[in-house]
């Protein structure tokens, strides 16, 4: 199937988003789609999809002009999405959710999920998805449930599937495995509009790269082209992906975890006997496939969880036991994994959003009233300083396209004097230019003395930022190694190995390798 967008404009009042757009999709293709946070990506893809209506310009299906009312007649027309979140019914089966909504499984009003399970079996054997219809959604990991929402679309004939940051929420593992599916996808002849942050993976998988910025189309890139050469496009200036950070001058530590047990609510242990120490001016890692503690810990740092044995001091002060607001106070900065349900309130305005932790304190609050024009003024200084791409300060966050979000909760977590800094995905949906930012912005937030935590799946960002490493594995700390400690090292690590074995392991590689060459 061909698609083709032509002259596509959206504009949300004065602001332009999209401005005339041409695309044209070929069948058996990867057309990437790269650009800056707010540059306009994910706002077309809703334009494609149906959710948003054009304010000008038309779509084409092979030749044909068709007018989307809502996501079903884009499905009509062959054009499948899978969103960021995905939309699935957690307590519901696979099957369930796949014959959900499609006319086609429905016999006499009922669904008819014998007909609806065939279909996922035959698609699963055929793109070697590997998923049981039967299994409940909630148990299963994200890379399932994205391959679930891919089946959903197969299911309905997609012929054009719209990939939105799909690779945000996954595991290496799960992206490469993502990856080889698109690749099959693609032999077949379907189309993939991929969306994504991440160069590499961009260069990997794409035939077509097409380039937004500020709305509007500035080119198509070669997939061959170098990451460097594919960040200035996109940016629209060099940027350097590769963090330049003097080493650490640590000083005393300040931050200490002893022997710290969350339980879940059913009982699991899921930080386990975890002690570690952060001292002032350094950057500690806490690396780990998702789904190994971090959040639990994280979350028992800012006393966001119930169930916790052990002690946790910053400056000899216990945290444990104490509320949220009293934490925040004691000058912790969180930046939590995910931005829109913990990090903003979306209908608050931006400015709202910046002071979120000061709300009621000097100098935005004397007594019981608010001081407007300080926040209006904090709120400009941020978005200037932070790149903020809004219409306004008094937008609401949760129109902001999702790297700005990011952008908005760490600018406020790191305008003021902290004791602590803990962020977990700090860059997730933030483009290249905004990264090379945020990083220098943590670096300076250790050199000022504050200690500094970072959970991180991703790997280059660990040991980009990383003074040392702390891995957990099912709860428990792997060990914690020097930040320059190898990939090898650190994957057999994340797998569960302790830390002495697998430098062991390491060095003994590395003495067969130099044996072997000999
Ligand atoms: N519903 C909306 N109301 C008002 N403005 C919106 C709305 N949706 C998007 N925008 C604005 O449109 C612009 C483009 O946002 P969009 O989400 O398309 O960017 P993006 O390229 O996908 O960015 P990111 O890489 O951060 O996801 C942004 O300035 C955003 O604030």
């Amino acid at each position: 199937m061909k698609l083709e967008l032509q002259g596509i404009t959206k504009r949300f009042g004065s602001l332009v988003a999209n401005d005339h757009i041409d695309l044209v999709v070929e069948p058996g293709q990867v057309h990437s789609l790269l650009g800056e946070n707010g540059a306009g990506k994910s706002t077309l893809m809703n334009v494609l999809y149906g959710l948003y209506e054009p304010t000008e310009g038309r779509i084409l299906v092979n030749g044909e002009p068709v007018s989307f009312n809502g996501p079903g007649d884009a499905m009509a027309a062959g054009i499948g999405m899978v969103h960021q979140h995905f939309m699935l019914v957690p307590v519901f089966t696979v099957a369930e959710n796949v014959a959900l909504g499609n006319e086609a499984t429905k016999a006499g009003g009922m669904l008819n999920l014998n007909q609806t399970r065939a279909k996922i079996k035959q698609i699963s054997d055929q793109y070697g998805f590997d998923v049981d219809p039967d299994a409940v959604i909630e148990d299963l990991p994200v890379g399932v449930q994205q391959r679930v929402e891919i089946i959903k679309a197969l299911v309905r004939d997609a012929e054009v599937l719209i990939l939105d940051e799909p690779t945000a929420v996954l595991t290496p593992k799960e992206t490469d495995e993502l990856l080889a599916i698109i690749a099959q996808l693609k032999s077949d002849g379907k189309s993939i509009v991929f969306i994504s942050h991440k160069l590499r993976e961009v260069k990997q998988v794409s035939d077509i790269i097409t380039v937004i910025r500020r709305g509007k189309v500035v080119g198509d890139a070669d997939p061959m082209a170098s990451t460097t050469e594919l960040a200035s496009m996109m940016v629209g200036r060099a940027v350097s992906l590769t963090l330049d950070k003097a080493p650490a001058q640590p000083g005393e530590a300040t931050f200490r975890i002893e022997d710290l047990t969350v339980h879940a609510p059913n009982g699991q242990r899921v930080v386990d006997g975890l002690s570690l120490e952060i001292r002032r001016g350094e950057i500690l890692a806490v690396a780990g496939v998702q789904g190994n503690g971090q959040t639990e810990l994280t979350e028992a740092i800012l006393g966001l969880q119930d169930h916790t044995a052990g002690s946790i001091t910053l400056e000899g002060q216990e945290l444990l036991g104490r509320s949220v607001k009293d934490i925040i106070r004691a000058g912790v900065g969180f930046v939590p994994e995910d931005r829109s349900v913990e990090g903003l309130v979306g209908p608050f305005s931006v400015a709202e959003n910046l002071i979120l932790n000061r709300y009621d304190q000097p100098p935005f609050a004397k007594g019981l009233a608010m001081k407007p024009s300080l926040i209006e003024q904090n709120a400009q200084e941020k978005i200037g300083e932070f790149d903020v791409r809004t219409q306004s300060a008094h937008a609401a966050a949760g129109t902001l396209s999702g790297g700005n979000q990011q952008k908005v909760v760490m600018a406020r977590e790191l305008s003021r004097p902290l004791k602590l800094f803990i962020a977990s995905q700090p860059t997730r949906g933030v483009d290249v230019g905004s990264i090379e930012f945020l990083h220098k912005r943590i670096v300076a937030e250790r050199d000022g003395g504050t200690p500094v935590m970072i959970v991180s799946t991703e790997l280059d960002e660990v040991l980009e930022l990383a003074d040392r490493i702390a891995v957990l594995y099912r709860g428990r700390l792997m060990g914690i190694v020097p930040g320059k400690t190898s990939r090898d090292a650190l994957g057999l690590m994340m797998a569960g190995m302790p830390a002495e074995e697998a430098l062991g392991h390491e060095e003994q590689l590395g003495t067969d390798r130099e044996s072997g060459e000999q």
